[in-house]
């Protein structure tokens, strides 16, 4: 058994034909080892979301191979796929996904459900309390704000603990507190129950709470930080924060 929670190997995705032809990944190698924290950055387009859609079976490559636990993705049947993503993947991303006639608590519990899982009522409760939606849990989502919503999205990927759990710029729409809040969470995750979390973002000092972080340009992975700060993630960013 690989050590590592998911395994791209030599995975290229592009979109269009022609002269419309992008190349968003190129032939992407990389290993994102059990229990670790991985960040990825890189300039706007530089195939970031691309990465994470490929790795979570969102989306599926033209060549190469994705495979967690074990398993090539790319080759699973639809319903197969669908129950890897149920109950060993989460993901946080942009678009949120929830059911606009259900409140939040009903939100964060129903991928539970589906699994026909009991979901703790006392852990629920405390996920919606670090996401900020304390006194919140009987809204849904039309009445909440786009942040708020995001972080309904946040502690439903939490609660079920999945082995492996794929953020696209899970802060980039909250305040510092909420996304600090957001940010422990993620490394819980990691440290306490050893999942592996994969996180896009643009963020130096969201990245710096990572292990691991990796630079993207052009579909290519260019550099890899181990342990950085969040000023060696700026000086390599070209001294922007
Ligand atoms: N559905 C699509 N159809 C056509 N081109 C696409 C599609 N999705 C992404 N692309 C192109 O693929 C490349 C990589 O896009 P991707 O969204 O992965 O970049 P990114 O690094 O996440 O960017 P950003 O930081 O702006 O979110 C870009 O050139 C983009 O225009």
């Amino acid at each position: 058994m690989s050590d590592h929670a998911v395994l791209l190997d030599g995975v290229t995705k592009t979109y269009g034909s022609g002269a419309v032809e992008v190349a968003a990944l190129r032939q992407v190698s990389v290993g994102f080892p059990r229990g670790s924290f991985t960040a990825i950055m890189g300039p706007s387009g530089s195939g970031k979301s691309t990465l994470l859609q490929c790795a979570s079976g969102l989306d599926r490559p033209q060549s190469g191979a994705v495979r967690i636990a074990g398993r090539d993705i790319t080759r699973l049947r639809e319903k197969e796929l669908a129950v890897l993503r149920r109950d060993g993947i989460g993901v946080i991303f942009q678009a949120f996904n929830l059911v606009p006639s259900l409140t939040a608590w009903q939100n964060v519990i129903l991928p539970s459900r589906l699994a026909r899982r009991r979901p703790d009522p006392a852990r629920v409760r405390e996920l919606l309390h670090r996401v900020g939606l304390a006194g919140r849990e009987k809204h849904r989502p039309p009445q909440l704000s786009g942040g708020q919503q995001q972080r309904v999205a946040i502690a439903r990927a939490l609660l079920g603990r999945p082995e492996v759990l794929f953020a696209d710029e899970p802060t980039g729409a909250l305040d510092r507190g909420t996304g600090h809040e957001v940010l422990a969470l993620l490394r819980e995750a990691v440290d306490e129950f050893g999942q592996t979390v994969v996180m896009v973002t643009h963020d130096a000092e969201a990245a710096a709470w990572a292990d691991t972080v990796l630079f993207l340009t052009d579909g290519q992975i260019v550099d890899v930080l181990e342990k950085p700060s969040a000023d060696q993630i700026s000086m390599r960013l070209g001294g922007r924060r």
